[in-house]
């Protein structure tokens, strides 16, 4: 038995068939039986977007009027669905928050749901839905609706009339095409419907309005009917069958964040803190180069081609041309030596880099430093204080554009200049060597000094420069203790007497430094081809001994050395000399008798007053003895007034050879000053020296050694003899010297 319901349902005809889907389904498969079935075939809408709408009113008379037995199904039979889709329209227009509504006398409570397939209609409302199916299916064969009239994709969905409703108003018309009992009410409803869809917004199939439900019209103003969403739409999670609450997932997620940005902050911390350990590990070796940029490259071209034999052998005895080993030293790249002669510039190595003293250097014992000259004993009393004092009256003749230079008498005759005798002033004078070596010491620093001792591997201690000096400036002061002669002798005899060097050189009005206690000149070897010179200079009108570097420049590192010009006054003291030289004569004095002397190494000064070879000693002799017929007699004033051996001829040389060389007129202004002035002769202090010399035996020998001290205008010429002697203890012992 069936309830209207399930009649209704199972014929078909009224309600939406779940079928109509199968039908779609099986369009392909199965042939069209029935005109219905054709017209669903060619449906191309699914009945999800078919919206039927059913006026209650309408529907109410129909189903009493249609036994459900009466209408032939034209269908072939078909086995009912288990299940039907229900479509809560409330819901899917989201007005199903808003709850029952009651307006206008509706009884919510009586008021039946709208589905599709009317599923949901209550068994009350059986009849009252098959009918308003009805009308809605009568409303959809209307064929008033136009293309134009259609808005929207929409409207046309809504306006397409669904086979259902064809396959159910053919049922109704019954099998011969006229209307059933049914029929008669249709063109009511269909006024309904009309009046209807004045109000309601939706129209049906084929350009009908068609009537919308109450609740629908009232909720068509909504945002929500229009799709119009104002608040998020939040999609509930589910996560592995769990329901994930948005709140808690929102703290989770911040907490998270918090989290990360913690650990990102201590993973920062922790690589700034790592970061030198990570750089160390870094640290890529560096690849150095083990070839130049042309290392290895041959060369192509042949350098003697074109020339001839004789020219080939004469290329090929040059040393640059010679074989030689293979150089592995990585060679500079090309044209670098051009560039920097182009780019270059002058630059000085620090003496620390470039020549170091070796390490372990012995230091001189028992000597006590001493850069001042000291007066010991008697000497101050027999010192003359001011003897140079009537040279000083008269001033140099220089022009400041001259600088004293080498025209300037008081270089010429070795004064120095100062404030009293100097013409041009400090500014523009150059003749001050001495104030110069004492303003250099006084800023200090041992660069500035510029020496220092070293041990030497056959000749004891020595000096070498720490620095570069300038051909003819001053070095260091030669500077001890000034004693007697008589003091020396005693010295010699009681102190000195078991010593292998001692370091006296006669000075001045017979004195003698003994530089025992002196300065770091003392341990300046000699050499017969020496950078330096000793010479005396008048300093203010005293005398002053100093080494000064000799006619080329000295470089940093180089032993400093002078020519003693030993004068043995025997050949029993000859020391042999080991300063290596390839002019070296052998002994540390002049050559012995017999053997040639080398001529470069005798002063210039002699060699230009045409005095013998060799004859130092006896002149030295005869100076101390006081035999000085061979001497001119300006210098021999000139001797008496110093009351100095040397600097007497030294100041008649230049003189007599200016006139002839550098021009009259300097010569003639030397006269009046240190010629003409000349007093006296005192011949005491030689005689004394002999008298010295001849005392009885000795366990030394005394030795005179001279100095020549060339002056710079026209040096071959004018080369002054300075003669400074020194006292040389030999080892060997003599008697008495004659
Ligand atoms: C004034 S001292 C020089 C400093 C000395 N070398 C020292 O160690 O104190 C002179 C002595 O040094 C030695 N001497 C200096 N130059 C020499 C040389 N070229 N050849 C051999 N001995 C030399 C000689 O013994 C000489 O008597």
């Amino acid at each position: 038995m069936l309830s209207p319901f399930t009649g209704i349902e199972s014929s078909g005809s009224v309600s939406a068939s779940p079928d109509d889907s199968s039908n779609l389904a099986s369009s392909s498969s199965t042939p069209p039986t029935t005109v219905t079935d054709s017209d669903s075939l060619h449906s191309d809408a699914s009945k999800h977007d078919v919206i039927t709408v059913i006026d209650d009113s309408t529907v109410v008379a129909i189903a009493p009027a249609l036994p459900v037995s009466d209408v032939p199904s034209p269908r072939r039979p078909q086995r009912a669905r288990a299940s039907l889709p229900v479509y809560n329209l409330a819901k899917l227009s989201g007005t199903s928050a808003h709850g029952k509504r009651r307006a206008k006398g509706d009884i919510v409570a009586t008021r039946r749901r709208r589905t599709i397939a009317g599923s949901t209609v209550t068994p009350g409302d059986a009849d009252v839905g098959a009918q308003g199916q009805v009308s809605t299916n009568i409303d959809a064969l209307s064929l008033e609706a136009s293309p134009s009239k259609r808005s929207t994709p929409r409207a046309q969905r809504l306006a397409r009339p669904s086979p259902r409703s064809l396959r159910s108003v053919s049922r109704l018309a019954g099998p011969n095409g006229g209307a059933s009992a049914g029929a008669t009410p249709v063109s009511s409803i269909a006024a309904k419907l009309s009046a209807a869809s004045k109000r309601g917004r939706i129209t049906k199939a084929v350009g009908k309005p068609v009537k919308m439900s109450r609740e629908l019209r009232r909720l068509q103003d909504t945002k929500e009917f229009n799709h119009i969403d104002e608040r998020p739409v939040i999609h509930s999670v589910w996560s592995n069958g769990k329901y994930v609450d948005p709140n808690q997932a929102r703290e989770r997620q911040t907490v998270r964040k918090r989290a990360n940005v913690a650990v990102a902050a201590e993973i920062k911390v922790k690589e700034e803190s790592e970061e030198p350990v990570a750089q160390l590990k870094q640290r890529r070796v560096k690849k150095y180069l083990s070839k130049g940029l042309y290392s290895g490259q041959e060369v192509t071209q042949d350098i003697t081609r074109g020339l001839t034999a004789a020219e080939k052998k004469q290329l090929a005895q040059l040393p640059e041309l010679m074989p030689r080993k293979e150089n592995k030293v990585m060679p500079a790249p090309i044209f670098t030596g051009f560039r920097t002669l182009l780019t270059g510039r002058d630059f000085k190595l620090p003496f620390h880099v470039c020549n170091p003293l070796p390490p372990g250097q012995p230091k001189p014992d028992e000597w006590k430093k001493m850069t001042k000259n000291r007066f010991i004993g008697e000497s101050k009393e027999v010192w003359k204080k001011m003897p140079h004092i009537l040279d000083y009256q008269s001033k140099c003749v220089c022009k400041p554009e001259d600088g004293c230079a080498e025209t300037c008498q008081n270089r010429i005759m070795l004064y120095e200049c100062d404030d009293t005798n100097c013409n041009i002033g400090r500014a523009h004078c150059t003749n001050r060597a001495f104030a110069e070596l004492t303003a250099r010491r006084n800023r200090g620093g041992k660069y500035r000094v510029g020496v220092e001792v070293i041990k030497t591997s056959d000749r004891g201690y020595g000096v070498r420069s720490n620095r570069c000096f300038e051909p003819h400036q001053i070095i260091m002061e030669y500077a001890g203790e000034i004693i007697t002669e008589e003091e020396c002798e005693r010295r010699m005899n009681e102190i000195y007497k078991n010593n292998e060097c001692y370091y006296l050189m006669s000075f001045d009005q017979n004195m003698i430094i003994d530089a025992t206690t002196g300065s770091i000149a003392r341990f300046v070897n000699h050499s017969c081809n020496p950078n330096c010179r000793m010479i005396k200079w008048i300093v203010s009108g005293q005398p002053r001994m100093a080494l000064f570097a000799g006619d080329r420049p000295i470089m940093t590192g180089e032993e400093l050395t002078y020519d003693y010009n030993f004068d043995p006054f025997s050949a029993k003291n000859v020391q042999k000399c080991l300063c290596g030289q390839p002019n070296c004569r052998g002994v540390l004095g002049p050559k012995p008798k017999g053997v040639k002397p080398i001529k470069e190494n005798i002063n210039v000064a002699t060699k230009g007053r045409g005095k013998g070879k060799g004859g130092k000693g006896k002149r030295k002799l005869k100076e101390l003895s006081g035999n000085e017929q061979n001497m001119e007699p300006g210098a021999k004033k000139r001797k008496m007034q110093q009351s100095k051996p040397k600097p007497i001829r030294t100041l008649k040389a230049p003189a007599k050879e200016l006139k002839s060389v550098k021009g009259l007129k300097a010569a003639k202004t030397l006269k009046p000053i240190k010629v003409v002035k000349a007093k006296p002769a005192k011949a005491s202090k030689p005689k004394k020296a002999v008298r010295v010399a001849k005392t009885a035996k000795r366990p030394y020998s005394k030795v005179s050694i001279k100095v020549k001290a060339p002056v710079k205008a026209k040096r071959q010429q004018k080369k002054t003899e300075i003669s400074a002697s020194i006292t040389v203890s030999a080892a060997a012992e003599i008697t008495a010297i004659v």
